[in-house]
């Protein structure tokens, strides 16, 4: 489902007189449907570099980056949008919202770019939040007031509530309480046996031996960590 083969990335920085840091080399990751990657590694390895090039928010240098058949390296941005929209998904540590949008429509929102019905999509993204712990007044509210738990568990509820082939997961359970810690793992495991894809960064060691199904250290791909 995803398949990474001899990617590189350099990064050129123009404002510090076209310095060129090559920061990737022969990164190779291949994550078949229902499995679980952990990207490991000392901080500046390039755990969340390798995580960008796979949502193509950063262009490899070279390699190609194949998530549901589609090569993210080659692909017009309107591709990229709907393979996010589709394959794709993308759980980040932080939640980044439109002001004003209530959070029933922040988590609904996925499934209403994919033509869900409205009631449908909404009752998903009730039940998520329930299960999560939102209390139900806050989901008339926009989310930016909520605590930094809170913003994270609407981040997941969003993130899980299309049933995507492929997930990325930036620090799922970073600030959350051991109960809620314990509903994403559960959300985790569930999604893996639907046949999602995972590859994640969970400095959370317990939930990374109990979710994932394999380690890859990306230090083996830095010519930094080998300089
Ligand atoms: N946009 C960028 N421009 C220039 N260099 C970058 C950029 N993003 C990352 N780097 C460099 O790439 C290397 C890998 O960084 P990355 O953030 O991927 O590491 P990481 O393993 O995720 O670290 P951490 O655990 O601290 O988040 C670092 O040396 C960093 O300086």
């Amino acid at each position: 489902m995803i398949e990474l083969t001899n990617v590189s990335k350099t990064f050129t920085l123009h404002n510090q007189g076209g310095a060129v840091l090559e920061v990737m080399r022969g990164a190779n990751l291949t994550v078949p449907a229902g499995e679980c990657v952990a990207l490991t590694g000392a901080s500046g390895a390039g755990k969340s570099t390798l995580m960008r090039i796979i949502y193509g928010n950063y262009l490899a240098a070279g390699g190609s980056v194949v998530v549901g058949g589609v090569d993210v390296t080659q692909s017009e941005p309107r591709d990229i949008l709907k393979l996010r929209r589709e394959v794709l998904g993308y759980v980040s540590q932080f939640l980044r919202v439109v002001p004003r949008v209530p959070t029933i429509e922040v988590v609904a929102e996925p499934l209403l770019s994919l033509g869900t019905p409205m009631d449908e999509a909404k009752d998903r993204a009730a039940s998520l939040l329930q299960k999560l712990n939102i209390p139900e007044p806050l989901w008339s509210l926009s989310p930016t007031t909520f605590s930094g738990g809170e913003q994270q568990r609407v981040n997941i509820a969003r993130g899980f509530a299309h049933s995507y082939p492929a997930l990325l997961l930036d620090e799922p359970t970073a600030s959350l309480d051991a109960t809620n810690r314990e509903i994403v793992l559960g959300l985790i495991e569930e999604a893996k046996a639907n046949g999602t894809a995972i590859v994640g960064i969970f400095h959370d060691e317990a939930a990374r031996e109990r979710v994932c199904d394999r380690e890859i250290d990306v230090t083996g791909f830095s010519p930094l960590a080998a300089a």
